[in-house]
């Protein structure tokens, strides 16, 4: 398998008014190729400081980053992933297909492409039929699933998810990550996801990244025992319970460095 995401020793300093902020220190971390990687520690542990790296909207002031192969800056460029964030962004003057194809827009796709592939992943995410209603007539989750669309758009291999469901509530949320769920294992993607809760991270990811703050740091990197295929009533489970106590417990090891 291939990594698409490699970090060694990355270490990330923002330099602010009150002296130095260590955002993230000594980070290695692999990703492999169809991987679901989850983020999870408290405010300000620097997950979102990390997805940022990948993306190239920061620069690691130590360490090597590379993703698909590249530095971040050149798989940028190369279109190597999708970023969705935790509000949906869309434009409300703009219909849900029409925000979908803007990225396909700026980078110069024809009309008949831009339709065809805006048709494709709003199936994927089961918005057919909802492509010329505009943002404010669908519901919030309906509103992130239109943002991941959009994501998807130029099929890139990556995407980054910034816990985007996070303004959501608990039921349309394991409705969401049923939904994401169905379409990694039809997309194949490898999917780089931050979030705060301990279900949702055990419920998606075959790897769970547990850091803390102070400096942002890696605690423990979990493989999950569990099968990719999961239906969500494996919560319930025995395996389940077990892998979301030894996330809990790498979190607190986490708070003892406080
Ligand atoms: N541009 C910046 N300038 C200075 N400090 C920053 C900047 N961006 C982030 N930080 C600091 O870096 C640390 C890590 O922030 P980051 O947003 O990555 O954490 P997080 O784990 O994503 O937190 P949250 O869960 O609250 O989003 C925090 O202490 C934050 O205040």
């Amino acid at each position: 398998m291939n990594d698409v995401i490699r970090a060694e020793d990355i270490g990330l300093t923002f330099q602010t008014a009150d002296g130095p902020v260590h955002a993230l220190k000594d980070v290695n971390l692999t990703v492999a190729q169809g991987d679901f990687v989850s983020f999870i520690g408290p405010s300000g542990c620097g997950k979102t400081t990390f997805l940022r790296a990948i993306a190239a909207l920061e620069t690691p002031t130590a360490g090597r980053l590379s993703v698909n192969g590249m530095t971040p800056d050149a798989a940028r460029r190369a279109r190597a992933y999708g970023y969705v964030f935790q509000a949906p962004g869309l434009y409300p003057w703009r219909t849900i297909a029409g925000n979908v194809s803007l990225p396909l827009e700026i980078m110069g796709f024809g009309r008949a492409e831009r339709r065809q592939r805006v048709a494709h992943v709003l199936d994927l995410v089961d918005l057919a039929g909802f492509g010329g209603k505009y943002p404010w007539q669908l519901s919030g989750g309906m509103q992130q699933r239109a943002s991941i669309a959009r994501a998807l758009a130029f099929d890139a291999d990556i995407l980054l998810m910034d816990e985007p469901f996070g303004a959501l509530d608990e039921i349309v949320r394991d409705r969401l990550n049923e939904a994401l769920l169905e379409l990694w294992a039809k997309t194949g993607k490898t999917i780089a996801f931050v979030t705060h809760s301990i279900p949702e991270a055990v419920y998606l990811s075959t790897r769970i990244v547990v850091m803390s703050p102070r400096p942002g740091r890696i605690t423990r990197i979990i493989d999950s025992p569990l099968p990719r295929n999961r239906p969500l009533d494996i919560r319930e489970t025995a395996a389940f319970i077990a892998l979301a106590h030894e996330v809990r417990e790498g979190l607190r090891e986490g708070h003892g460095h406080d």
